[in-house]
Order: C-alpha cells, then sequence, then structure tokens
C-alpha cells in the first residue's frame, strides 16, 4: 500500500480509533505484560523443554525438615517419582509417620528403600553426623539430592522481639541450611584420583528460602535477613561450584570431585503448613494486611511446581506468578534462569515495584496513624 494514501484513509478505518489513541508507552508495558505472562504460563507448565534436569529414580535423597510441611510434601513426591528418601528432622515420632507416607507413596515398593534420621540441625556436628550415617546407609556412597527445608517463621517487630529470639531464628533458618550445606559440600567435593573415579551421576543441592527475600514486609525482622542470607549463599556457591566443575572435566587426569554439582534455590509465597498455622498466631495484624496479596499454597502444590522446575534446570524458582514479580524486581546479579524471559520480567517487576514500595509504606504509616502503637510494645 502506498504510504501517503495512509491519512486520508484514516476516517474509515475509524474502528481502529481507541488503539491510536492510546500512547505507545502504555502499547509498550502492555504487549511486555502479555510476553511475560505468556512466557511465565508456558514455562509454568512445561511447553518448550523436553529434557528432565532432575531425574530421581533410584536416586537417593535427603530431605530436611522433610517431616512435615512442604519438606514432607517433597518427599512424598520424590519417592512416588521413584527416589530413596531420607527425611531429617528433630521429632522422631512425625518423621516415622513420613517414612510410612512415603512407603505407601512409592512408586516402586520392590526397591525403594526409606530411612530417618533424627538431628537438630542448628549443630554443625549434627549436620556431619546426617551426612555421614546417610552414606552409610546408601551403602558407602554420599546422597545424590540434598534438599533443605527445615525451618519455622516466628514473626513480631524488631524492638518487641528480644534479641535471642532473633539470633534464635537465624540459626533455625541460615545456619540449619548452611550448616547441611557445609557437611554435604565437604562430602561431595573430595578430592578422588583419577583411579577411584566412577560414573557418578550430577549432584543437586537444593535450598527452600522465601520471596521474602526479595521483598521486605513489616514484622518479618526475625526471618527476612536470615532468609536473604540464604539466597547469597547460594548465588556465592553457585559460581564457586563453578571452579569444582571446571576440575570435574580433568578427573581422568588429576584429582577431582566424584560428580559435577548444580545449586538450586527455592522461593515459595506462603506455603499452608503446621509451621503457618503456628506463626498466624503471632502474626501482628499489619504484617497480614500487608501480605494480603499472598494466596497462600498447599504443600503439595509447592513441591509439585518447584520439582518442575528442577526438571526444567531452573536456578532461582519462585512457586506462583506473584513470587515471580518479587523476585523480578530484586533478580539483581544473580544468575538467569533464561535471558530473555527474567530480562522481560525484571522490567516489568520493576515498573510494578515503584507503586508497591509506597504502597506499603504508606499502609505501615497509616496503621500506626489509626491504631498508634502495638500492645506488644514493650516498656521503656
Ligand atoms: N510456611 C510458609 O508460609 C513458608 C515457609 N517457607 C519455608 O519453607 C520451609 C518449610 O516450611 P513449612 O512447610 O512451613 O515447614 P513446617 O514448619 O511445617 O515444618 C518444619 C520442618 O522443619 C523441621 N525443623 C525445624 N527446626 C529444625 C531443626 N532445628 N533441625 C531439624 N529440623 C528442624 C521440623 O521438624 P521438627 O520440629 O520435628 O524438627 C519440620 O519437619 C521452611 O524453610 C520455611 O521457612 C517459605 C515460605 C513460606
Ligand atoms: C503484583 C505484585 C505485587 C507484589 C506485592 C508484594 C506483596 C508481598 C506479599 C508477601 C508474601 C510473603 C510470602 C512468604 C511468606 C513466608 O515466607 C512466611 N509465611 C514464612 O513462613
Amino acid at each position: 500500500m502506498d504510504i501517503r494514501a495512509f491519512p486520508s484513509q484514516m476516517p474509515r478505518l475509524s474502528f481502529l480509533a481507541p488503539i491510536y489513541n492510546t500512547s505507545t508507552s502504555i502499547l509498550g508495558v502492555s504487549a511486555l505484560i502479555c510476553t511475560v505472562i505468556a512466557y511465565t504460563v508456558a514455562k509454568m507448565f512445561g511447553f518448550g523443554s523436553s529434557k528432565n534436569d532432575f531425574v530421581v529414580e533410584g536416586k537417593t535423597v535427603v530431605i530436611t525438615g522433610g517431616s512435615d510441611g512442604m519438606g514432607r510434601a517433597v518427599a512424598l513426591e520424590l519417592a512416588e517419582k521413584g527416589a530413596n528418601v531420607i527425611v531429617v528432622a528433630r521429632t522422631i515420632s512425625k518423621l516415622l509417620t513420613a517414612v510410612d507416607e512415603m512407603k505407601a507413596a512409592a512408586g516402586n515398593k520392590f526397591t525403594q528403600k526409606f530411612h530417618h534420621i533424627s538431628a537438630d540441625l542448628t549443630d554443625p556436628a549434627e549436620c556431619e553426623r546426617v551426612i555421614a550415617e546417610a552414606t552409610a546407609w546408601n551403602s558407602g556412597a554420599a546422597p545424590d539430592v540434598v534438599w533443605c527445608c527445615a525451618g519455622f517463621s516466628r514473626p513480631g517487630f524488631f524492638v518487641d522481639v528480644p534479641i535471642e529470639d532473633h539470633r534464635k531464628q537465624m540459626d533455625t533458618i541460615y545456619w540449619t541450611a548452611a550448616n547441611t550445606a557445609h557437611a554435604t559440600l565437604r562430602n561431595w567435593l573430595a578430592p578422588v584420583p583419577p583411579s577411584g573415579q566412577m560414573k557418578t551421576p550430577r549432584r543437586h543441592l537444593i535450598f527452600t528460602c522465601s520471596t521474602l527475600a526479595f521483598v521486605p514486609i513489616a514484622g518479618y525482622s526475625p526471618y527476612s535477613p536470615a532468609k536473604a542470607a540464604i539466597r547469597s549463599l547460594s548465588d556465592t556457591l553457585s559460581q564457586e561450584i563453578e571452579m569444582y566443575n571446571g576440575a570435574f572435566t580433568q578427573r581422568h587426569r588429576t584429582d577431582a570431585p566424584a560428580a559435577d554439582v548444580k545449586i538450586h534455590t527455592i522461593f515459595p509465597m506462603g506455603i499452608l503448613s503446621p509451621g503457618f498455622d503456628n506463626e498466624q498466631k503471632t502474626k501482628p495484624e499489619l504484617t497480614k494486611q500487608l501480605e494480603e496479596a499472598d494466596k497462600p499454597q498447599t504443600p503439595k502444590d509447592v513441591a509439585r511446581i518447584s520439582i518442575s522446575a528442577l526438571e526444567r534446570g531452573e536456578y532461582l524458582i519462585t512457586t506462583m506468578f506473584v513470587g515471580a514479580i518479587m523476585k523480578g524486581t530484586a533478580l539483581g546479579p544473580s544468575p538467569r534462569n533464561s535471558i530473555l524471559g527474567d530480562t522481560l520480567l525484571g522490567w516489568l517487576s520493576n515498573v510494578v515495584f515503584l507503586q508497591v514500595i509506597p504502597d506499603l509504606r504508606n499502609k505501615a504509616f497509616n496503621w500506626g496513624k489509626k491504631n498508634g502503637l502495638p500492645k506488644s510494645a514493650p516498656a521503656s
């Protein structure tokens, strides 16, 4: 079509007026939003990927916090997929129930085996014992997958929570994960001479974080910093592990680890677990209001969505769209799952958060204006 004829045709194209009246920036943002939504949904349902990066059939998996909530749901899903599973937590009665449930869920009842180890993972020596016992139980072979799910949240306002309880949350959240990772990686990365190398499949170390590592919510100061520390540990390890994976490629010539290793971290939103019921009891009303956008998921859904993302080979994993937006605004220098998807997500999130950041602060301000100091406020 001759482009000069176009203006004269405009009246006849008047049905397009609403589109022409829309500014290019609105059109651009809409196109971006549509692309990101389509991309995220497609990825969530597994389109565009064929190879499974997380095969667990016949493998041995250690799950900390495997007796309840998300950890238990992960244990059951992996048992169904054919893994041998060791659940670790403190309370033996709950561990025994989880083992019984895994036996019932097992994909192949004759070949799979299940075990439990009771340990308080805030103690690094206990984590060393867990990995040693798991290896002995697995006929001397180190576990193939270690998934850290242990932990719970005790919300409260910073000044109301005694300082020793802040430290305890760091122990329960950060140190259970860091101790487990330390014991695991010391085992996995031990040098093996070329003569001792066998065909060992890739190993996976998985942390369970929270989208609160990305976005602050008032009332979570005992918890969010510990989760943010896990995210930082995960990012640092994902880089450091490349040195060992590089050395592994030379295993026929020189000492190297027995297998290459991949690090992953899951960032759930709320999970309808016993831990969640517990935290609701002490959670400030303001915190509940600020996290209204969160629609908690069942442990089973969180487990399934996380496992699918691991199968696609993702690194930082969110379990629903709002979680992905929260990640997008805070992605910073973390490794991407996909250059295009994560870049578009980052742009979209940063536009969305221009409004979210002042909104959260205004809600907190208006809460104080209306209700005054919280009843739990300490006397000076
Ligand atoms: N619930 C939620 O809304 C969210 C939770 N998360 C995170 O997901 C993970 C699972 O949470 P959730 O499903 O609520 O879990 P639950 O609180 O329901 O269960 C926690 C598990 O961790 C174990 N555990 C706790 N402390 C220790 C310890 N010191 N040593 C060993 N085991 C321990 C518990 O067993 P025992 O007490 O017998 O030791 C239990 O098996 C946690 O890391 C949590 O921070 C992330 C986002 C949201
Ligand atoms: C369109 C995008 C808008 C984004 C708005 C941001 C809203 C914040 C939602 C906070 C969600 C917190 C979930 C994690 C909970 C958790 O880890 C605890 N329950 C601990 O157990």
